[in-house]
């Protein structure tokens, strides 16, 4: 009896001591792994600084300057901006890049979703002779800004599989000829690497001194390291082989140091000047909601959230785990008087660009999707962004979220999480490189309570901390905490509630006591949880766990109530809703070739309530606000609203001014 006891004894060390090597064999190979990459990182910056070094040998180094200062095109790049595009100032960053285009250097552009990268090339590309190219990698991409521009009364076009052989000649004989007004072209990367006429035109064109400036947007399509490599983009550095002279914008949202070189050796682009800003968005609300383990209940709140916050059919999207999971929250928000939609990669192309033109055109007001509704959503005025479920790592979740708020405003990222979750994210990520690595670090963002969420993504992407300015629930919040030390509370038996007890298990895991370990079966796999390689300090009490607790956990659970102090509602007052529906109903009316153009391009959300504030009622006035083209294109219309609107507040009708003293206002009016 004592010798099996004894026996059993050892098997216990044995068996914890295994486990203990295990843990560091894993924590090895994750080190040699991170090595490699490293290695990999250090060859390629190795590679492209002996590449600059030798061109800058032949006499033509990089010289310092000043892209912010004083440049003979400065004046008319302004009315540019202003008058054509509507603009009333530049972003950060966008005034240097331009600079830089002008003089002729060629450009990698680094900036977030939203930032503004579009106004980068299309302003130069205005302000040059000649033709600017632009690479895309999408047709709806491509479609959008191309509306865009017509909108704005820019010779726009593009050259893909879909345009029709009259403007295909039109093209063909501005490259050729100079003949007929074109003054960006846009294509997708097949017509450089496929098309040899397009490109013998091209070349005609760059010989007559008629090609402007390269843009190739969505640059990180070109490193397989990237998040969305396109084996076409490889192929576009034979533009700056073939148009050494004219300088080249490579522009991306998101790209590792490593995606960065490979992007400047692909394009051929080592004296690029080199533009990065910051991640932070500034006016995106960051919030993690307790997931209710109740589908219905999610769905209620999802529901209850929607149409208190955005009544006015603001827009927005709701991702989910799984294609059944998207089809049956669409059902069930339906169901609750929610228009919308799902969209996911099952679905057959046409079906999907419907579904995504009804969005952009503001018929429908969700869509919910798969993370296949991803590149090409180019809508500016997406308010919220849901997350129905748990994103497998920071930087999806970064560029997911990220789709909200790109025109400016305020919008929030409402990510629902249960850490009953976990496992179905980690049991489909354990087997991809730094999979599980990523997932937890996503996870360790929801399970706080206490930490700034905007700091977890400076941390993430490797920047310095900014302030929050209380646009995080965390930063916002004022609900008690109490930490815990749940060493004490992970060998005993205690009073914790179900969620506390599944959010200890999570803490655990991330804390390395317990570990995840995946089994196949035929239909699926499987998470288990074991102990992991800290099991035994922690036992032992030399390594504390914490785990951040509400000491009033019953927070309010109704939908809209739900935003904390400092988020802003984003209701629209009975001008700015009148103003909506005049560009909705003038882009309905408008077409430019065939294709409609969208409320956004007739009018944006920015200048919508730029005019509720100033209220102009002459045409000089409205000038001042939206610039000169789009006040001789919709001026008449805006104009009789704003009369008509500005007499009835006169005679009495104060129903606005009474809405507008509960809003929050997103815009503040001045000089
Ligand atoms: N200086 C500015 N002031 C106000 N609005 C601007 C300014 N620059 C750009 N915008 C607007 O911001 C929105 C987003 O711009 P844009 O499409 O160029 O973003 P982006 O950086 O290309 O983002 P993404 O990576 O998502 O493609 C557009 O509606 C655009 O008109
Ligand atoms: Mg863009």
């Amino acid at each position: 009896m004592e010798d099996e006891e004894n026996i059993e004894e050892e098997l216990f060390l044995v068996e914890s001591q295994l486990h203990d090597i295990q843990g560091q064999i894993k924590t090895l190979l994750d080190r040699q792994e991170e090595l490699y990459e490293r290695q990999l990182q250090l060859k390629a910056l190795l590679e492209v600084s002996k590449m600059s070094r030798n061109k800058s040998n032949y006499g033509s180094s990089v010289t310092l300057e000043d892209w912010s200062g004083s440049f003979p095109w400065d004046s008319q790049a302004d009315d540019t901006r202003f008058n054509v595009f509507g603009i009333t100032s530049y972003r950060s960053n966008q005034r240097e890049i331009i600079n830089t285009v002008m003089s002729g250097k060629d450009v990698l552009v680094i900036m977030a979703a939203g930032g503004g990268k579009s106004l980068c090339y299309q302003l130069p590309a205005v302000l040059c002779n000649g033709i600017a190219l632009v690479v895309s990698p999408l047709l709806s991409l491509i479609q959008d800004q191309v509306m865009g521009l017509a909108a704005l009364g820019i010779p726009a076009y593009m050259l893909t599989s879909t345009t029709n052989k009259e403007v295909e000649k039109f093209i063909y004989r501005a490259l050729d000829k100079g003949e007929g007004e074109l003054k960006i072209l846009y294509v997708t990367p097949e017509k450089i690497s496929k098309s040899k006429r397009f490109m013998s035109k091209l070349e005609k064109c760059h010989h007559a001194g008629r090609l402007s400036l390269v843009a190739v947007d969505e640059a990180h399509c070109c490193s397989q390291w990237g998040h969305d490599f396109r084996p076409d983009y490889k192929n576009l550095g034979i533009l700056k082989i073939q148009f050494p002279s004219v300088p080249m914008i490579a522009l991306t949202a998101t790209a590792t140091s490593k995606v960065q070189m490979d992007l400047i050796e692909m394009l051929h682009i080592p004296k690029c000047v080199k533009f990065v800003s910051t991640v932070n968005r500034p006016n995106l609300f960051y919030k993690v909601y307790e997931k209710s383990p109740v589908g219905k209940v999610v769905i209620d709140e999802i529901a209850n959230f929607i149409s208190e916050s955005y009544p006015n059919n603001e827009s927005g999207i709701v991702y989910c785990f799984s294609r059944r999971e998207c089809e049956q929250v669409a059902k069930e928000l339906c169901d609750r008087g929610i228009s919308a939609e799902h969209y996911h990669a099952d679905m057959d192309i046409i079906a999907r660009e419907k579904i995504h033109m009804r969005w952009s055109q503001g018929k429908s007001q969700v869509i919910v999707g798969t993370v296949a509704f991803g590149m090409g959503i180019n809508k500016p005025d997406v308010r919220f962004v849901i997350h129905h479920s748990l994103s497998k790592s920071m930087e999806t979740y970064y560029q997911e979220s990220g789709r909200a708020g790109r025109d400016g405003l305020s919008s929030e990222c409402v990510l629902y999480y249960r850490p009953g979750d976990v496992p179905r994210q980690s049991s489909m990520v354990f087997y991809e490189n730094c999979g599980l690595q990523n997932l937890y670090d996503i996870v360790r963002y929801c399970q706080s309570k206490r930490s700034c969420r905007r700091g977890a993504f400076f941390q993430h992407f490797g920047e310095a901390l900014q302030d929050c300015n209380g646009m995080c629930d965390n930063c916002a919040s004022s609900i008690e905490l109490k930490e815990i030390d749940a060493t004490s509370y992970s060998n005993k038996d205690v009073d914790l509630k179900r969620e506390e007890i599944e959010q200890l298990i999570v803490q655990l895991i991330l804390d390395h006591v317990l570990k995840e370990e995946f089994q196949h079966t035929a239909y699926s796999t499987n998470a288990y949880v074991t102990l992991g390689p800290l099991w035994k300090p922690a036992l032992q009490g030399n390594r504390p766990v914490k785990l951040e607790i509400a000491v009033e956990s019953s927070q309010d659970r109704g939908g809209g109530g739900r935003l904390s102090k400092g988020a802003k509602r984003s209701w629209m007052s009975d001008l700015e809703a009148k103003l909506d529906e005049l560009r909705r109903e003038l882009s309905s009316s408008s077409s430019n070739r065939g294709i409609s153009i969208f409320p956004h391009a007739v009018l944006s959300s920015e200048q919508i309530s730029l005019l509720s504030c100033q209220k102009p009622t002459t045409e000089a006035e409205l000038e001042k606000v939206i610039g000169k083209v789009k006040t001789e294109k919709y001026g008449g219309r805006i104009i009789e609203l704003m009369r008509s609107y500005v007499t009835d507040a006169r005679a009495g009708n104060g129903a606005d001014a009474s809405k507008r003293n509960k809003k929050d206002k997103d815009v503040v009016c001045g000089e």
